[in-house]
């Protein structure tokens, strides 16, 4: 694996007729990594996933993948649109055969072990899989592509928890046995918890988060606290959501280093949907790898 970055965006913005819906982008994501880029309908994700793979021009702004403007690193980049590609009239094995023709480096063993393994009958039409096991076709044949780097976005939309669960378990295994980057768009954050070691939050097509999920949960903390310790916090740490209870306050906080609460206090990490949806609700705070810290006050 070299240095290289994965993807790295720099003032990148996206008009669509009069309306921006990616503005003034920059972020960087080291390769190897497994990216969960989230945000509510509308933030951008698309549009960034569409820029990266070469499928819309910017605006303004560049972007690069690994290495590359965004297009010439094609060859090394496979890419799972929200619509899976599958040709309902085709049976696995014609997709398959399709995917052989048109990929140079096509793992036609690789794809068919997999099929076998996850009890996908070659015979069948795409159209009349279940959305689970078309989800793990178009999985299969974006891998068998021989990727660096994997984009898919939303493949767990439309799918019920147990075939969500499936697809980010076999998509885990491909990604360690072949050492695959990923960036994958999904409104269910719980879904990525134990998957993805990245963190981007888009909103209002701004980056609000860009980070090491371990990272940034070790730099927030929960607490509960009586309300009147509120404006000592507030001077110390960025508050970045309040919510109140009975006579406490419960506070989700920046604190970088090592913060000290008084012990009577309950503090921990925050997990990563707190982490998601306490910046959602706070379009104007943003948080972004160290140094580059972007203050939210
Ligand atoms: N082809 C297009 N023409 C005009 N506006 C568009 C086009 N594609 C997207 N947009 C607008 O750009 C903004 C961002 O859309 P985008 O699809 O990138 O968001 P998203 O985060 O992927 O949303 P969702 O989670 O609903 O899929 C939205 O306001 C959308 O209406």
């Amino acid at each position: 694996m070299t240095e290289r970055d994965m993807v790295t965006a720099t003032a990148l913005a996206k008009r669509y007729h009069g309306d921006w819906a990616l503005r003034d982008c920059s972020l960087s994501i080291p390769q190897g990594r497994v990216v969960a880029l989230v945000g509510p309908n509308g933030a951008g994700k698309t549009t960034l996933l569409h820029l990266a793979v070469g499928l819309l021009e910017p605006t303004r702004g560049h972007i690069r993948v690994l290495g590359e403007p965004a297009g010439k690193a094609l060859p090394n980049v496979a890419f799972l649109a929200q619509e899976k590609p599958l040709y309902p009239g085709f049976t696995v094995a014609d997709m398959l055969r399709f995917g052989r023709h048109l990929n140079p480096r096509w793992d036609k063993a690789f794809a068919e072990r997999r099929l076998a393994d996850l009890g996908i009958s070659a015979k069948r039409k795409t159209g009349r899989l279940s959305g689970g096991q078309q989800a793990q076709v178009a999985l299969t044949m974006a891998i068998a592509k021989r990727p660096e780097l994997l984009v898919l976005d939303e493949p767990l939309a439309n799918l019920d928890p147990l075939a969500r669960h499936e697809v980010m378990t076999s998509l885990m295994a491909a990604v360690a046995e072949r050492e695959l980057s990923v960036v994958l768009s999904s409104h269910v954050v719980a879904d990525l918890t134990d998957t993805c070691d990245w963190l981007i939050v888009l909103n209002r097509g701004a980056v609000q988060v860009n980070g090491d999920i371990d990272d940034l949960t070790d730099r927030h903390r929960v607490l509960s606290c009586p309300a009147g310790s509120v404006p000592a916090i507030a001077d110390r740490f960025t508050v970045v959501e309040q919510g109140a209870g009975e006579g406490q306050t419960s506070l989700l906080v920046r604190a970088e280093g090592q913060a000290v609460f008084d012990p009577q206090w309950p503090v921990r990490s925050p997990c990563l949907e707190e982490l998601v949806l306490a910046y959602l609700r706070r379009p104007e705070a943003a948080v972004l790898p160290r140094p580059t810290l972007t203050s939210a006050t």
